[in-house]
C-alpha cells in the first residue's frame, strides 16, 4: 500500500487533454504527472508544455522510465494490445480506454486498404478481437500488473448513485436502454476500420454497453450470489449519410466513414430474461448526448450524462461568452444551450481516474478492470455477427 503514484500518458489527442486535466485533480493519493509520449516526440513536448503534464518523452523512453508505475493509454484502438503488452512487460499497470481491443486489420499486412478491412468476415473480426482482448489480460496478469479499463460511465456520479439507489431497493432492473451519439468524431482515425475497428456501436455503443454489464453483474451477485451476465446478442448496423439521396442536402454531421456504421444498436439479453439495448450514433446533432434509462421492478432511473440541465444559458450570438467552452462536441454559443459546470466531473472522467488511483495505490481489484474491457469487445463483435448475418447470436458461438 502507497500513497503516492507516477503516471505516463501515451498519445496527446483529445482523450489525452481530458486525462490531463483529471489527473490533475485526484486527491487523497499524491499524482505525479511524470512524462507524456505521443507518436511523435514533438507533440509530446507541446503537450507537456502545454498541460503542465511533466516531461515529453518518446514512447520507448516512457516505457523505460522506471519510476513510472501506471501507463494511462490514450492512444487509438489499433495499438492497444501492443503498448497494452510493452507496458506490461515493463513492469508498469495499464489503464487502456474503451474498446479494450478491436478489428483493425490484423492478419491482412500493413498495406491493406479500409474496404479490405471492412470486407473481413465478422465472425473472424469476433474471434481476432476476442484473441487480443485476451492476450491483454494474459499479458498483465503473466506481468503481475493491474490492467484498468477506462470506461468512464461507471463513474459518473449520475450512474453511481443509481446504483447505490437500485442496491438499496428490492427491486430488479428489467430494461435498460442506454445511448451515446453526437454528430461525429473529432479524431480522422474513427473513420476508418483500420484504426478504431469499427463504427458507432464499438466508438460510442461500448459506454453504455459497459455500464449495463457493470449494473447487471453487481444486481446479480447481490440477489443471487452470482454475476448476471449476457448470453446472446441481435444487432443492426448502417450509415445512413452513404445515401445517395443526401447528395446535395444540408449535412452538418459527419459524412465520409470508410466501411464503418455512423448509427448502431444492439439488443443485449441477459441470462436473467431481462434485456438492454444500446445505441451509438453518429447522426445526432445538438452536443455530446449519453444517457442512460434504468427501469427496474420497483423504481426507474434517468441517468443524464450529457446534457443535463444544472445549467441553461441563453446567448444572443456566438462569442458573447467570449472563447468560452460549452460542452464537448458543441462548437457555438448562439441560443440556448447546456454549459455544463463540470464536464469531467459528469462524464465520470474525474471519477474514474480517482477509482484508479486508488485502488492501485490500495493494492485491489481494479473497479473497472480488463475483464470488463473482455466482455464488451466480445459484446461488440458479436453486435456485428448478428447485424451481417441477421441473426441473433449466442456469445458461445
Ligand atoms: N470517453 C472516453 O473514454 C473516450 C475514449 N476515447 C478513446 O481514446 C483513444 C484515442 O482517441 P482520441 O483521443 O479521441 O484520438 P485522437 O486522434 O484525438 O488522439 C490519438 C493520439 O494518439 C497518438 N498516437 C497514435 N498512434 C500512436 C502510437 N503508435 N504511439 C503513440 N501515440 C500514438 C496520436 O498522435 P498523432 O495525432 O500524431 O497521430 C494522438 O496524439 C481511442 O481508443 C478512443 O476510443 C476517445 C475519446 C473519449
Ligand atoms: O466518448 C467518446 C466521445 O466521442 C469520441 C469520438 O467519437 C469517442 O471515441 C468517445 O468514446
Amino acid at each position: 500500500m502507497t500513497d503516492s503514484l507516477r503516471v505516463g500518458l501515451i498519445g496527446s489527442g483529445f482523450l489525452a487533454r481530458t486525462r490531463a486535466r483529471c489527473w490533475a485533480r485526484v486527491h487523497g493519493v499524491a499524482v505525479e504527472r511524470a512524462a507524456v509520449a505521443s507518436s511523435a516526440r514533438a507533440k509530446a513536448d507541446e503537450f507537456a508544455a502545454r498541460t503542465g503534464f511533466g516531461r515529453g518523452l518518446s514512447v520507448d523512453e516512457l516505457l523505460a522510465e522506471e519510476s513510472i508505475d501506471l501507463v494511462d493509454l490514450c492512444v487509438p484502438n489499433r495499438v492497444h494490445r501492443e503498448l497494452t503488452e510493452r507496458a506490461a512487460a515493463a513492469g508498469k499497470h495499464v489503464l487502456c480506454t474503451k474498446p479494450l481491443a478491436a478489428y483493425w486489420g490484423q492478419g491482412l499486412g500493413d498495406d491493406a486498404s479500409a474496404e479490405s478491412v471492412a470486407a473481413v468476415d465478422r465472425q473472424d473480426m469476433y474471434l481476432r478481437a476476442l484473441a487480443d482482448a485476451n492476450a491483454m489480460v494474459e499479458a498483465c496478469g503473466a506481468a503481475g500488473v493491474k490492467l484498468f479499463y477506462g470506461e468512464n460511465w461507471i463513474f459518473a456520479p449520475a450512474v453511481q448513485r443509481a446504483a447505490q439507489l437500485q442496491a438499496a431497493s428490492n427491486g430488479l432492473l428489467l430494461e435498460m436502454r442506454g445511448w451515446e451519439s453526437h454528430s461525429g468524431s473529432h479524431s480522422p482515425y474513427s473513420k476508418d476500420w483500420r484504426h478504431t475497428g469499427g463504427g458507432a456501436l464499438l466508438r460510442l455503443g461500448a459506454h453504455p454497453i459497459g455500464a449495463m454489464l457493470w449494473l447487471k453483474r453487481r444486481e446479480g451477485l447481490r440477489r443471487r450470489g452470482t454475476p448476471t451476465v449476457v448470453t446472446s446478442v441481435t444487432a443492426e448496423v448502417a450509415d445512413p449519410t452513404a445515401s445517395a439521396i443526401l447528395d446535395g442536402a444540408r449535412t452538418a454531421v459527419a459524412t465520409g466513414w470508410k466501411g464503418v456504421e455512423s448509427w448502431g444498436m444492439a439488443v443485449l439479453h441477459f441470462d436473467d430474461g431481462t434485456r438492454g439495448t444500446v445505441f451509438g450514433s453518429d447522426l445526432m446533432l445538438g452536443g455530446m448526448q449519453s444517457h442512460l434509462s434504468l427501469m427496474g421492478s420497483d423504481h426507474r432511473f434517468e441517468c443524464a450524462l450529457s446534457p443535463h440541465d444544472q445549467l441553461r444559458a441563453y446567448a444572443p450570438d456566438d462569442g458573447t461568452f467570449g472563447s468560452e467552452y460549452v460542452m464537448e462536441k458543441v462548437d457555438g454559443q448562439a441560443g440556448w444551450s447546456t454549459p455544463l459546470p463540470d464536464e469531467d466531473w459528469s462524464s465520470g472522467q474525474q471519477g474514474l481516474l480517482q477509482a484508479v488511483a486508488e485502488d492501485l495505490t490500495a493494492d485491489r481489484e481494479p473497479r473497472c478492470s480488463g475483464a470488463l474491457g473482455l466482455d464488451v469487445t466480445r459484446i461488440v463483435y458479436a453486435a456485428y455477427v448478428s447485424a451481417a448475418e441477421g441473426r441473433r447470436v449466442e456469445l458461445e458461438d
